[in-house]
């Protein structure tokens, strides 16, 4: 049973950082719930707003639906206490829907609409798909603004009037020109929360579009860098983003950007530098090559853990 209402758990979201915790494997590539229950309890030692259990850089995409439940209750159960914990909801109407109601029944306290597999999709359809998931459950539901699944501002302003549960939007695109369209039709209604790739490079400038949070992979493996640097934003102190820009999160990306795919890989990556191995990303990702591994952790012992 959830313990916020979609208007408090949509409070409580977006005024601080947002986990996406990786999921553990072990040398099979099977879920590894011990290493991910350890993983979990970390990540809540620090003071995060919510952690969103099998999102993209928990390889929600890779898992079957019975994995994303098993996933979802195992999160509840380690950190559902301290922290809120949002469940995907993926691919086909069906089975998002179902996810939807798997995530309830396991005690979770939103969910986050992922975009679907493969087709292209139009308003209409989106929309649809939307509502199946809102009417499907009393959750807090986000919309994930990205790939196949871009929702203008008039299907969100149709959405948040029908749905009192719809609660945020999370943009993985950055047009200037469709957030400002987003956020002037929506305005106060909803919460908005960048999902870009290495959400840092962007979390200044979304500020000013009314991007209050955003998702951190980095928060994985470097947690109080990525917690400072969430406070330097709120604080539009620019003088210190651009410092923890040009020693971290830009050498960092130019790692990232060497293969495609990295973007999930590069945070195992991360954590295997730190000495918080959380196993290999599943196919069809692959993992940081030794040498792009060696260069990322002579990063981190450089710019992140010397300073912290
Ligand atoms: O679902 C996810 O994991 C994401 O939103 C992607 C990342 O968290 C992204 O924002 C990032 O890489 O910082």
């Amino acid at each position: 049973m959830a313990q916020h209402t979609p208007q408090e758990l949509a409070n409580r979201l977006k005024d601080g950082l947002l986990s996406f915790p990786v999921t553990a494997f072990d040398a099979d590539l099977l879920f590894d719930e011990t290493a991910y229950r350890k993983h979990l309890a970390w990540q809540a030692s620090f003071p995060v707003a919510g952690l969103f259990a099998a999102g993209g850089t928990g390889e929600g995409f890779s898992l079957t639906p019975e994995e994303i439940a098993t996933v979802v209750r195992v999160a509840v159960e380690e950190v559902g206490s301290t922290v809120p914990v949002l469940a995907p909801a993926a691919g086909n109407t069906a089975q998002a829907v179902r996810n939807a109601h798997d995530a309830e029944a396991g005690g979770a306290e939103g969910l986050l609409v992922l975009p679907p597999y493969l087709t292209e999709a139009d308003q209409a359809g989106l929309e649809a798909h939307v509502d199946a998931v809102c009417s499907a459950t009393s959750l807090g539901v986000i919309v994930y603004n990205r790939a196949n699944a871009i929702y203008s501002a008039d299907t969100v302003a149709r959405l948040a009037e029908r749905h009192e549960n719809f609660i945020g939007f999370k943009d993985g695109v950055g047009s200037i020109e469709h957030l400002t369209k987003v956020f002037a039709k929506n305005g106060d209604r909803l919460f908005y929360l960048g999902g870009l790739p290495t959400a840092e490079t962007f979390a200044l400038p979304l500020l000013q579009l009314g991007m209050s949070t955003y998702s951190s992979a980095m928060y994985n493996f470097v947690p109080e860098f990525a917690l400072e640097f969430y406070r330097d934003v709120r604080a539009q102190d620019r003088a210190a983003v651009t410092d923890k820009l040009n020693r971290f999160v830009l050498p960092y990306i130019e790692i990232r950007d060497r293969v495609k795919g990295y973007g999930v890989s590069i945070v195992k990556g991360g954590l295997r530098a730190v000495g918080r191995d959380a196993g290999s990303v599943r196919p069809p990702l692959q993992d940081l090559t030794e040498q792009d591994l060696a260069d990322l952790k002579a990063l981190i012992d450089a710019h992140v853990l010397q300073s912290a």
